[in-house]
This record gives structure tokens, sequence and C-alpha cells, in this order.
């Protein structure tokens, strides 16, 4: 049955119902374990995992070294499949997708920032921030003109023909924040954006990502150990003993 639309107010007249507005799911793992065949035998990660991230959030998870928030971070972007449970991203079931399933979506649904910038050497800031849309097919007229877009999105627009080599740490990876989301994802997923930074150039490029964040009415989930970034998100949650536990922020 559809939820009524009106309801009939003192007077006997029809009155329209109050809006609620409902913040969709955007992404939620439901009973996710992940675990790894060592030389030493099987590492387990998690173990009924469940996560909900909903539509404009900007979710921080944060956790000791090696509790396993890369790991969980690859299974939402479908860079890896879970040992068991699942991953939906909208009505999407990330573990029913073939390989090309898998980067088609990552390529329309996740932009994804690493640590490290991985901008390709060879290529010019513009030539690298173009290279997804290329890779689904776009010309390369209208992908290089997507590309200066986002640079002056992400304050670089006048770098446009450097190479990676020519850039600052802080600059390249703003260009990597720039690559990430010139598809214009639903969802932005980083994994340590800030960690090869310095101080006052991390704080730039949190601060970058935030506003790119609300500008753009983004779904965010960022691993990070800075505590003081965390606290600036929505929601801060705790990868221990393989559960995710909510940590209050500022
Ligand atoms: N492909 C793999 N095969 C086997 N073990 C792995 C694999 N990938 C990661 N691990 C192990 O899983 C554990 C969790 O790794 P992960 O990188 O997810 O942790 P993390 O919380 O992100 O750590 P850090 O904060 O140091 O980046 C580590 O002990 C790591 O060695």
């Amino acid at each position: 049955m559809s939820e009524p639309r009106a309801q009939f107010g003192d007077g006997g007249r029809l009155e329209p119902l109050p809006i609620v507005v409902e913040h969709a799911a955007v992404l939620r793992a439901v009973g996710l374990t992940k675990t790894y065949a060592t030389g030493r035998g099987e590492l387990e990660l998690f173990r009924g995992l469940d996560l909900t991230v909903r539509q404009g959030e900007m979710v921080a998870i944060v956790g000791e070294s090696g509790t396993g928030k890369s790991s969980l971070l690859h299974l939402l972007a479908a860079l890896d499949t879970p040992t068991a449970g699942d991953v939906w991203c909208g009505q999407n079931r990330l573990s029913s997708f073939t390989k090309r399933q898998a980067s088609e979506f990552r390529n329309r649904d996740i932009g994804y920032v690493w640590q490290f910038h991985y901008l390709l050497p060879e290529f010019t800031a513009q030539e690298n921030v173009a290279m997804p849309l290329l890779a689904r097919g776009m010309g390369r007229v209208a992908a290089m003109e997507q590309a200066m877009v986002w640079l002056g999105e992400v304050g670089l627009a006048d770098r446009f023909d450097h190479r990676s080599g020519e850039l600052s740490g802080g600059e390249q990876q703003r260009v990597s924040l720039a690559r990430a989301l010139v598809t214009q994802p639903k969802l932005l997923l980083a994994d340590e954006p800030t960690g090869d930074l310095d101080g006052r150039t991390a704080d730039v490029v949190f601060g970058l990502i935030q506003r790119l964040h609300t500008a753009h009415g983004l779904t965010s989930v960022l691993v990070t150990h800075n505590l003081e970034f965390a606290g600036r998100c929505d929601r801060m949650l705790r990868l221990r003993d393989g559960k995710l536990a909510e940590e209050p922020v500022l």
C-alpha cells in the first residue's frame, strides 16, 4: 500500500502531510567477515561486521594499525570480496558483481583517494585527472575540459600542465582528489588521504575534502589516524577487535 500524501485537518479540510526527509542508506555492510590466508594460518580481521552510511554523511574510521581499516575500505569499494557477508551500495550488491561490473561500478559510483597519490608521472595534472573519463570512453576534448573544471575545484587550474614531479606533496594529493571526483561519484572513499603530508598541508587537504564533500553532496568514508580530523566528521567509528564502535565527535 502506498503512503498517504494528505490528512484531514481539524476543519475537515484535506491538508498536506509534513514532509519527512529520509536519508537513505547509501552504503551498507551486513555481516561482513574478512579472513586472509597467510603463511602462518588464517588471519581473521572481522566477523559479522555491520555498517550503515547514510546519504550526505561524512564518516571517519579510526583504529590501531593492522586492525583492518584499509581492508574494510577495499571491501566497500569492491576492490576486494568479503569472506562472508555483503556490501550494498544503493541497490547494488557488490559481491554479485563480475570483475568487469566491479570495475564499472568503481569508475561510475566511487571516488577513491589513497594515502599515496599514484599519479602517472609521464602525464600532466590535467591528463591524470582526465584519465577516469577517458577510461569510460569519453572523448579527449570533453574529458580534458572536465579535468580543468576539477583542477579549478581543488585550486590548481594554473598547474594543469605540470607533471607530478613538478608538484608538491599537497598539490599531488589535491590532483588525486580531483581525479577521484571528476566522474562525479556518489561516494568518496579515502584511505589516509593526509597520512603522507605534513601538519599544515594535511590540514589544507582535509579542509578541501570537507568543502568538496559539502559542496557536491557527497557521502564520504575516510580512514584516518588523525583524531582531530576524525572529530570533524559527522561520525567517528573505531575498528577494534573486529567490531566498529561509535565514538563521540566534537
Ligand atoms: N592480502 C593480504 N593477505 C594477507 N594479509 C593481509 C592482506 N592485506 C592485509 N593483510 C593483513 O591484514 C591486517 C590488516 O591490514 P590493513 O591494511 O587492513 O590494516 P589497517 O588497519 O589499515 O592498518 P594501517 O593503519 O597500518 O594502515 C594486517 O595484519 C595486514 O598484514
